[in-house]
């Protein structure tokens, strides 16, 4: 391939890039991430149509005029990517990368006005893209940080497309300085060596490619994560909603059957909740079932499941508890709610009923929840703060 045709087709692969960046701009105007990106992918088929239309017919100042814009207007589209990266991982903006455009824009036209050479350019040129693929690299190495963290996977597929792709421009970067230093007739147009196309527009528009797949891979990942959570997760307690919890606990009866297997239902129910709602108001009330959610979810293990059942009501799903394990995670709960210190400054205690399905036995769900709500109600009765056990007929 001769570097026109490679040329073309990097500007041709460029603009359909940006054509896809600026369309997921369009349907989620909202989000500011995606405008940085749609504007990274503008500036990056701008600039490469503009360097590959100058290198084919232009010469003198209109050469130069177009060497510099179209090289600035690259590096800013790197930096619009990196700008939008730090707006999806929720970091704050910053502001002098967008000066670091400048100075290079100057740098750059300073070297036009000198009549440096190609590789003399690619010095600057390539040092300064290293620094924003260093800066894109850590981006995605490091993603969400706190509490925002935890919600979402912390490895994914567009991760690490991501830092494979910042790698391999990295690399070639580097390899482009290294071997021109040496042999800089292997990029001198118009004898371009095969090893010249691939390194100056091959390899350079497979890793730009790769980017741009990786943020929308990652942009993607993201919002099937969030949907998937609003699917299944109580917006206020963050445990499973009723219709995943019966889902899940289902699933894990059916396991348990199918093992001969133990598993323990506990059903949860917050004692004079309403008192709190009246004295404190909803607001309060809201924040005490968050509370207990939390301090519940601490007490179980990774394999149990949580759900608010409804209203001040949880239940809990223990595989592999026996009889005697789940007396004492019944007294565990009970006791990590009563002694917990609550925002408002009172104690609030719960009541539980919890069932215990023995090696061998088979029972269905709603079995299993209609015999725990029984034993609720006998703890509620005989003075709430308790828990009582039931046994599967
Ligand atoms: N703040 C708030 N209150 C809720 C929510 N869901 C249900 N409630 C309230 O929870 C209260 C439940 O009251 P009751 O069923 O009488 O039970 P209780 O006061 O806890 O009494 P016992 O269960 O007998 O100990 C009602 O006042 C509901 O309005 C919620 O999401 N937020």
């Amino acid at each position: 391939m001769n570097p026109f045709t490679a040329s073309i087709a990097l500007a041709i692969v460029q603009l359909c890039s940006s054509l896809i960046m600026a369309g997921v701009f369009l349907s989620t105007p909202t989000e500011r991430c995606t405008r940085y990106w749609a504007l990274s992918g503008v500036l990056a088929a701008f600039s490469i149509c503009l360097i590959v239309l100058v290198q084919a017919g232009s010469t003198g100042i209109w050469r130069a005029a177009g060497l510099l814009v179209g090289n600035t207007s690259l590096f800013a589209s790197c930096i619009a990517a990196w700008s939008g990266l730090r707006s999806f991982y929720q970091r704050p903006a910053r502001w002098w990368p967008w000066l670091f455009t400048v100075v290079y824009a100057v740098l750059f036209g300073a070297l036009l006005a000198m009549d440096a050479n190609f590789t003399q350019r690619s010095y600057l040129a390539i040092g300064a893209m290293q620094l924003v693929f260093f800066l894109v690299l850590m981006e995605f190495k490091t993603g969400l940080s706190g509490p925002q963290a935890r919600r979402y996977a912390r490895w994914t597929f567009g991760r690490g497309i991501g830092i494979a792709a910042m790698i391999i421009l990295s690399a070639v970067y580097i390899a482009r300085l290294v071997i021109s230093s040496f042999h800089p007739e292997v990029f001198e147009p118009p004898r371009m060596s095969d090893l010249g196309v691939a390194l100056v527009y091959l390899i350079p528009l497979g890793g730009s490619l790769l980017l741009s797949a990786a943020l929308l891979m990652v942009y993607f990942e993201r919002l099937v994560a969030d949907k998937q959570r609003l699917a299944t997760e109580d917006e206020l307690t963050r445990a499973l909603n009723r219709r995943e919890l019966v889902r899940c606990g289902e699933h894990m009866l059916r396991d348990a059957v199918s093992k001969s297997s133990s598993l323990t239902l506990a059903f949860i129910d917050v004692d004079h909740f309403k008192h709190i709602n009246d004295r404190f108001g909803h607001l309060v009330g809201d924040r005490v079932l968050a509370s207990i959610a939390a301090v519940l979810r601490e007490n179980c293990r990774d394999g149990d499941v949580l759900g608010r059942y409804g209203g001040e009501e949880f239940c809990a799903v223990f595989p592999g508890l026996n009889q005697f394990e789940a007396n004492r995670i019944g007294a565990r709960l009970i006791e990590a709610v009563r002694d917990h210190a609550f925002d408002h400054g009172q104690t609030v205690t719960i009541s539980a009923g919890l069932v215990v399905l023995q090696p061998g036995q088979s029972q269905t769900w709603d079995a299993l929840v209609h015999q725990a709500d029984i034993a609720l109600y006998r703890a509620k009765a005989e003075g709430r703060n308790a828990f009582r056990m039931a046994q599967v007929a």
